[in-house]
């Protein structure tokens, strides 16, 4: 099927490369000429696993532009993937979906076409970007050709956002058009029946034989995206309030993670206690959501509670430092860590940043270092006074303690013996509760857990 994606980000990159691999031919378009460039040239612009290599297998059926026309005109299902960032009274701002939608309307073909919402959009999106493409249409010579708009909200996790996309664990589809609802059916073939040959590097989980498709309205489709990260995010803030008691009792937070995950109706997944979420999503989605029940008379507050908990979470740790090095001004702190989960280069929302500008508030010489988010971490936060390092061992010489904050599986094999003895105080205060406490203390560390 011939698909054009509108928006070249996480999800639209993704989801375009992996359509190609399946078969489709897609072009990418986005209004970033110097990103466009790059891809043309099969470079990727962000750090996701493997993305690289299935572009490559999939450039025969992929191109990028930068020009409306040339993407849509041909097109038979239209993504659009564009970004929703948050506005300050917690409303997604949805210029750019509304822009989108618009280059949309002038550009159709004249066959029928599906104009499919991944990006994360309020309840009722769906009827707007239909108005616009509608009054975009009008304002054409010819006669407006058919077209009708889905809602196919997007699940992946950046760090696994090829994995998830091939082998995801449901495909929601909102849209009662029979015509709309067949051609994404098609579209979307080979993923529900797991007929592809997976790639070498991506091998399809064991037992998976299918995928089930949701079929919804489009405000429940719309309204499934909100829910499921609300239910993540307040999952991750219920463990850390257990945190907090379990720390206060004398409890280990892990242990009961483990303990209540095992239940088959709680689940072992997002029990992990710490820093808590950050990331482009969850504060911007719960914040939405509440927005959203504000205008209908509803508060919330189970999700609001979940985000109060997600604040203190960041305090806890600046606080940890405070309580055992007594005074934070003049002492030298190493964040190892910088992107707001491993796996990815992603700074937005990321708890570092906020643990950094609170550390430098306080007086605290801040080193920092990351397996792959160095570069744009230097590029993005400029204003900040902090220093960068490449290398563990030299960041921790001297350092009155380190946080970890981001868990990636290469800060497990640190050699913490060499470290502790170069350090001014050998503190550790692990915000994912993700090293083996009793080798960094076997190794002269006094280590601080989050909730043990
Ligand atoms: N990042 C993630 O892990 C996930 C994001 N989402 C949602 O997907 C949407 C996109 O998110 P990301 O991919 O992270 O955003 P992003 O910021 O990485 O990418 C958005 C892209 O859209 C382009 N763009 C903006 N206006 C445009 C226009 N009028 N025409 C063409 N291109 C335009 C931008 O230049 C940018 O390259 C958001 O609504 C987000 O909430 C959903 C699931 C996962
Ligand atoms: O809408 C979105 O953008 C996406 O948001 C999240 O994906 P993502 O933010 O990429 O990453 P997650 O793996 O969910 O992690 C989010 C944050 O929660 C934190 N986290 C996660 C799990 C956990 O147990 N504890 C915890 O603190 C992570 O460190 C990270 O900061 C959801 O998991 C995706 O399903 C969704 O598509």
């Amino acid at each position: 099927m011939q698909v054009a994606i509108i928006g070249t980000g996480y999800v639209g990159l993704t989801t375009g490369v992996a359509l190609a691999y399946l078969g489709h031919r897609v072009v990418g378009l986005d209004v970033d000429a110097a990103k466009v460039n790059r891809l043309q040239r099969g470079e990727i612009p962000i750090y996701e696993p493997h993305l690289a290599e299935l572009l490559q297998l999939a450039r025969k059926n992929l191109t990028f532009t930068t020009d409306y026309a040339t993407a849509i005109a041909p097109a038979q299902v239209v993504f659009i993937a564009v970004g929703t960032p948050a506005l300050p009274d917690g409303n997604p701002d949805l210029t750019y979906v509304r822009q989108a939608a618009q280059g949309v309307g002038w550009h159709l073909g004249q066959n029928f076409t599906v104009i499919v919402n991944k990006s994360t959009v309020p309840i009722g999106s769906g009827n707007w970007v239909e108005t616009l493409i509608d009054e975009a249409l009008k304002t054409r010579a010819h006669n407006a050709p058919p077209f009708a708009v889905a809602s196919n909200p997007e699940f992946l996790r950046e760090g696994s956002a090829l994995h998830d996309t091939l082998y995801p664990d449901r495909v929601v589809l909102g849209t009662q058009a029979p015509q709309a609802l067949e051609l994404l059916h098609t579209l979307y073939q080979p993923i529900l029946e797991q007929n592809f040959t997976p790639p070498s590097f991506l091998p399809r989980p064991a037992g998976l034989v299918a995928v089930p498709l949701i079929t919804a309205d489009l405000a429940s489709a719309e309204l499934i995206k909100y829910a499921a990260n609300a239910f993540l995010a307040l999952k991750i803030s219920f463990i850390n309030e257990m945190a907090q008691l379990a720390e206060r009792v004398g409890a280990d937070v892990t242990q009961i993670a483990r303990g209540i995950g095992l239940d088959q109706r709680i689940g072992s997944q997002f029990l992990q206690a710490g820093i808590g979420w950050g990331g482009s999503c969850f504060g911007k989605d719960t914040a939405a959501l509440i927005a959203t029940a504000r205008d209908y008379g509803l508060g919330m507050g189970i999700v609001q509670a979940s985000r109060l908990v997600n604040a203190q979470q960041r305090q806890w740790v600046v606080d940890k430092l405070l309580q055992t090095l007594k005074i934070l001004k003049g002492r030298r702190i190493g964040l190892l860590g910088l992107a707001f989960k491993p796996h990815t280069d992603d700074l937005r929302d990321a708890p570092a940043l906020e643990i950094a500008q609170q550390l430098v508030e306080r007086g605290v010489g801040v080193r920092v270092h990351d397996p792959v988010a160095l570069p744009r971490a230097q590029r993005e936060w400029q204003k900040l006074e902090i220093q960068y390092y490449d290398n563990v061992k030299t960041l921790a010489q001297d350092c009155d303690g380190l946080v970890l904050v981001t868990d990636w599986p290469e800060y497990r094999d640190v050699a913490w013996e060499e470290l502790a003895p170069l350090m001014r105080h050998a503190l550790l205060v692990d915000g994912r509760n993700f090293l083996d406490r009793e080798r960094l203390r076997q190794a002269g560390f006094t280590y601080l857990g989050l909730g043990r």
